[in-house]
């Protein structure tokens, strides 16, 4: 192991349910300690503003443009997280030493079918506020980490492989869980890497997991949560609907493949009938649905996985856990029951993949993101 720093990663993800920020030690290959991780969940006013911001962002062509409010969604997320930072180090100030920040910022549309994905975070701002927060010389901040990817013809995502891979190396020696391995996050989108010893891994997102859950939530209870999945474990799933929503044709194709937050969104709007249900059916339905997504992944694998380990938000929700028992017959554990933070884990990966931006090592890989060559990536504010 090349020397370990302390790195810290910023993410804001799908479900614009707050800025998650978590340190580790790592040189980029391997994990040498977990440190603390924090989400600071944005206000109201600020989930409407990334709302409409992902409305506004889907004509865009120029990653670079911030045409109508997405200027102001900029300007908002960037301040958010150096909020969030001062406000993680203001907790831990043993760790001000921080060597690498990897700031993720904001999707608010990907398309890498067109060579386009856009996360909104101004990253020279932020540097700048973080030279506030940190003794001189302070961190490296790596940003924009899926550009390069998407630019030389690859999804652009899911990142979180390489990040899985090093984990999961030390779970097969210490715990010795029966592989191949699934590590599913459970977010907005769902994603998944699939592990076999040496083999490559091979990820890509599965489907929608929280955002349609949550938006669905949301307009019938105006709260964007189905808490521990309590509305879909009174309900009753309707098959006939999951069954017509899987013949997407998404879910034929093989990975890698990914996805924008609301992709299915007009899909299950005209083919769901969710209006018609009640608000603990169309839970269920909707939970069901992450789960059979993630069900129609299998036959893309090279071998069935024999152990689930679910992470994110979703993990929090036992009735998507047992759906995805029943589902797809194996194994399911939490990350936290591995020994990993199922919260901080995206987090946590982004703070790795920023020191292996700094070492030159690749983010992505021909089998987690169709890139035809391993691929570097992040644009780098050196610290200083
Ligand atoms: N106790 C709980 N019960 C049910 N759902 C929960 C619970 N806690 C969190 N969630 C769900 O998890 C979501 C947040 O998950 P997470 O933070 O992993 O998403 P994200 O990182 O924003 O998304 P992505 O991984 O797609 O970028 C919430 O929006 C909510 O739907
Ligand atoms: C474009 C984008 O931001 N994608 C996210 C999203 O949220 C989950 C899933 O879709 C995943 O592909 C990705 O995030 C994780 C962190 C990743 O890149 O691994």
């Amino acid at each position: 192991m090349s020397r370990p720093v302390k790195a810290i990663g910023l993410m804001s993800g799908t479900s614009l349910d707050g800025v998650d920020v978590a340190l580790i030690e790592t040189d980029g290959e391997n994990v040498a300690a977990f440190g603390p991780g924090r989400t600071y969940a944005y206000a109201e006013a600020d989930r409407a503003l990334l709302m409409r911001a992902l409305e506004e962002a889907k004509p865009l062509t120029d990653r670079s443009a911030r045409p109508g409010v997405l200027a102001e969604a900029e300007r908002v997320v960037t301040e958010r997280h150096a909020q969030a930072l001062a406000a993680f180090l203001a907790e831990f100030p043993e760790h001000r030493d921080v060597a690498a920040v990897g700031f993720h910022g904001q999707t608010v549309l990907h398309r890498p079918e067109i060579r386009l994905t856009v996360q909104i975070g101004d990253g020279p701002a932020l540097a700048w506020a973080i030279r506030a927060l940190t003794p001189a010389p302070g961190p490296a901040l790596v940003y924009d980490l899926r550009a390069a990817d998407v630019a030389a013809g690859g999804q652009g995502a899911p990142l979180v492989p390489a990040y899985h891979r090093a984990l999961a190396q030390g779970l097969v020696k210490e715990l010795a869980l029966p592989g191949p391995l699934l590590v599913l996050n459970l977010g907005g989108v769902a994603n998944i890497t699939w592990l076999d010893g040496e083999a490559d891994p091979i990820a890509c997102d599965t489907g929608p997991a929280n955002a349609l859950i949550d938006d669905f939530m949301k307009a019938r209870t105006g709260v964007p949560v189905d808490r521990d999945g309590a509305a879909a474990a009174a309900g009753r799933v309707d098959e006939t609907v999951i069954a017509r929503l899987l013949t997407h044709p998404f879910f034929s194709r093989k990975p890698p493949k990914s996805l924008d937050r609301n992709d299915f969104r007009e899909w299950v709007a005209v083919h769901g009938g969710l209006d018609a249900m009640s608000v603990e059916d169309g839970a269920a339905t909707l939970t069901a649905l992450t789960a059979a997504c993630v069900g129609a992944i299998l036959p893309h694998l090279p071998k069935r996985p024999a152990t689930l380990i679910a992470a994110g938000g979703g993990a929090h929700n036992p009735t998507l856990l047992a759906m995805l028992r029943e589902r797809l017959g194996v194994e399911v554990v939490t990350a936290d029951a591995v020994g990993w933070s199922g919260d901080a884990l995206e987090a946590q990966a982004f703070a790795f993949l920023a020191v292996r931006s700094l070492r030159g090592l690749p983010l992505s890989f021909p089998t987690t993101t169709g890139v035809p060559r391993p691929m570097l990536g992040g644009v780098v504010i050196a610290a200083g």
